[in-house]
């Protein structure tokens, strides 16, 4: 990947990125706001007919950062992918899985095409997201292990063949431990070698998100994976609402953060914009925004525990896939009911500047939080409330 034609497309990008700070300095001076997006990439006209024909979107966003005198650009091509489930829930497991991984390699030949490093796929993206049935068969059953399963020999195929590293995130079986799950994301070296994994650190128990019926919370930590084109870390979804989370992992060196992500309108997409690009901002890095797209309908009804009426759906995941660098700016999003992928040039350079700039991490006073915290999580806590 990363061939000639995309760099010349970046570079004319990066001229645009010059030609937009200096429209962004000229806002600034009459006193109107600077647009806050990033620069329209010029993608391959194969790519873009590719996607035509395989019915998704396909957009594509640069962020430039300023020449270094001792550090050269580091561009990273990163590729974001929402998706439907292609079958209905109650086709058979296999083939609902086969289906997913035809589909998902569709996209990833596009990805290809436009020189992507780096690509991350929704959370669970092998399966519908069953848990709000709380039924447990069949849906354990899209379980797989992380190290060895079909999934994971699929991406490590996709891997290898387009020279791409691969977040994969996946249900998985955890066999050594005596066959429990996690909601889990595989990363896959662009050499095809399982680099690691790192779970979910944070389950929801709101509205039909009925996780915690299935796995427990993460037990991996915050871990940091080395990659040739950058240092990446996935906060899967309910993590986004934790800025600590977020933290955890740009204090061990994460330059990109993907949140692979399943949410849906009624109940997050007021939260949607703000959260992961606040986590950009707040810790000098740059955050992938995934979300699913459709309604998945399940044969069986099942309530909300609110009282109210038993349904077949847990409402409807509004995609609008995103990413945000750390000045702020981000891309604008994939649409909220087609499948797509976002490919997006970031030159990692720019996190330090921010940092140079802003010294969040220099200013961050994290002594003090961590010996409060120390003393929030005792049972015999008493609060530091001063009263007359
Ligand atoms: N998948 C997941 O954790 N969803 C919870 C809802 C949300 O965080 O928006």
């Amino acid at each position: 990947g990363g061939g000639p034609a995309w760099r010349d497309t970046y570079q004319s990008s990066a001229g645009g990125q010059l030609r937009r700070r200096r429209r962004a300095r000229a806002m600034e001076r009459e006193g109107r706001s600077p647009l806050p997006y990033g620069v329209t990439l010029d993608l391959p006209a194969a790519a873009l007919s590719a996607a035509r024909e395989r019915a998704f979107e396909l957009q594509g966003c640069g962020f430039g950062a300023a020449p270094e005198q001792r550090r050269q650009p580091r561009v990273v091509r990163v590729g974001l992918v929402q998706n439907k489930i292609p079958l209905p829930t109650a086709a058979p497991v296999a083939e609902q899985v086969t289906a997913l991984h035809k589909r998902i390699e569709e996209i990833v030949e596009v990805a290809a095409m436009c020189g992507v490093n780096v690509i991350c796929f929704q959370e669970a993206w092998t399966m519908p997201f069953a848990f709000c049935t709380r039924e447990k068969l069949p849906w354990t059953e899209f379980a797989e292990s992380a190290e060895d399963g079909l999934t994971t020999k699929f991406c490590q195929k996709l891997a290898k063949k387009h020279n791409m590293v691969v977040v994969s995130p996946i249900l998985e079986r955890d066999e050594v431990h005596g066959g429990t799950l996690w909601n889990t994301a595989v990363v896959i070296s662009n050499s095809g070698s399982v680099l690691g994994k790192s779970r979910k650190n944070h389950i929801p128990r709101i509205g039909d998100f009925n996780e915690s019926t299935y796995y427990m919370e993460g037990n991996t930590g915050h871990p940091v994976f080395q990659t040739p084109f950058g240092r990446i870390a996935v906060n899967i979804c309910f993590g986004r609402h934790h800025p600590l989370n977020w933290l955890m992992y740009s204090l061990n060196g994460a330059e990109i953060i993907f949140n692979p992500s399943a949410t849906t309108g009624v109940l997050s997409e007021s939260l949607w914009p703000i959260e992961a690009r606040n986590a950009a901002i707040a810790n000098h890095c740059f955050t992938c925004a995934i979300n699913r797209v459709g309604t998945e309908y399940y044969v069986n009804a099942f309530t909300s525990g609110d009282g109210g009426k038993a349904h077949h759906d847990l409402g409807y995941f509004y995609g609008s896939s995103y990413v945000t660098a750390p000045d702020g700016s981000r891309t604008p999003g994939l649409s909220r009911t087609q499948d797509g992928l976002l490919v997006a040039d970031m030159d990692l350079n720019l996190c330090r500047q921010v940092s140079d700039k802003w010294n969040f991490k220099m200013t961050g006073r994290y002594e003090m939080y961590a010996e409060e915290l120390t003393k929030a999580v005792q049972p015999n806590f008493t609060p530091n409330i001063i009263k007359e």
